[in-house]
């Protein structure tokens, strides 16, 4: 294995349950050092993937490659930690009993202290695995990834459950951990941490990458800016740039190509005097999200 060598190499992965294509024919490569999230809508196939990575669900055609090994290989090699949706945590001990058991299984653990402060548990130790909240059950799980000091990290929807806050800090020490060059893929559904928190953003929709890129060029995918301004009902469609017009409560929306050349000729233009309270706004990463799964 060299420092080129790939944290994950997918190639014509596919997998079916039944009829139904849940992967179909997906080719990626996730460099060593990227942090990288998927996203796509329900049943997109993005769990799917992520246990195929994992060696936990066998694909049916194509290939993974994990640090150039098979899943297999490097989940035993501790080279890679998961923290999985639902996965079930041992039922009934304290928090702190399943953290001194797992310790114990790692050939080269991070040190248990900092597995506490990183994943934020100190309060709650004592506290019995049937008894936590949700994001409670998320922290302990992301406990648990991170505790064999993995190289990649693979996380399914890793902040549901947490509040705010919570979620807050939980980026904060992500990005800790990766400072020191480890590699992340997250599933997620909130596309406002996505676009915080990765260098790329794959968008999968039925089982097939639907997009690929940093959230800024995944935004360019739904064009241009828009124009929004309070002023007369007119038909602004001739004015250059503009591609779409809508208009609600006494604002006109203008979809534009070219923002810049479209408010110059508005400003100029025979309403100028009329058009009052303008907003340039870019396009969301949800605007983008919803049109490329549409
Ligand atoms: N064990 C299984 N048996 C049958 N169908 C399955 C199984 N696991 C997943 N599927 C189906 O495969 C498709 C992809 O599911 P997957 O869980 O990978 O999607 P996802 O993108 O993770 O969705 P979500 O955002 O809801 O978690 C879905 O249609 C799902 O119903």
């Amino acid at each position: 294995m060299t420092n080129s060598t790939p944290a994950i190499q997918l190639t014509g992965l596919t997998k079916r349950y039944g009829s139904l294509t849940a992967v179909d024919h997906l080719d990626l490569t996730v460099p060593a050092g990227q942090i990288l999230a998927f996203l796509g809508p329900n049943g997109a196939g993005k769990s799917t993937t992520t246990e195929m990575v994992l060696g936990l669900v066998r694909p049916d055609a194509g290939d993974v490659r994990v640090f150039g090994q098979t899943p297999q290989t490097a989940m035993r090699s501790g080279e890679v930690g998961a923290s999985l949706q639902n996965g079930t945590l041992l039922w009934d001990t304290s928090v702190r009993s399943l953290l001194s058991m797992m310790h114990g299984l790692h050939e080269h653990p991070l040190p248990l202290a900092e597995v506490i402060e990183r994943a934020d548990l100190r309060d709650i130790l004592r506290t019995s695995t049937s008894k936590l909240s949700g994001g409670q059950a998320q922290r302990v799980r992301f406990a648990l990834a991170i505790m064999p000091d993995p190289r990649l990290l693979i996380l399914d929807e890793p902040t549901v459950g947490m509040d705010v806050d919570t979620r807050r800090r939980f980026w904060a020490t992500m990005g800790d951990l990766t400072a020191g060059g480890r590699t992340v893929v997250f599933a997620t559904h909130y596309l406002d941490e996505a676009d915080e928190s990765a260098d790329r953003i794959v968008v999968l929709n039925h089982g097939r990458l639907a997009a690929d890129g940093t959230g800024r060029e995944i935004k360019s995918v739904v064009g241009g800016r828009h124009i929004s301004f309070t002023g007369p009902d007119s038909d602004w469609t001739g004015l250059p740039g503009v591609v779409t017009t809508s208009r609600a409560g006494g604002r006109t929306t203008l979809n534009c190509s070219d923002a810049d050349l479209t408010l110059r000729a508005l400003m100029t233009g025979p309403h100028a005097a009329a058009v009052t309270d303008v907003e340039v706004s870019a396009p969301s990463l949800e605007d983008a999200f919803l049109s490329l799964v549409a």
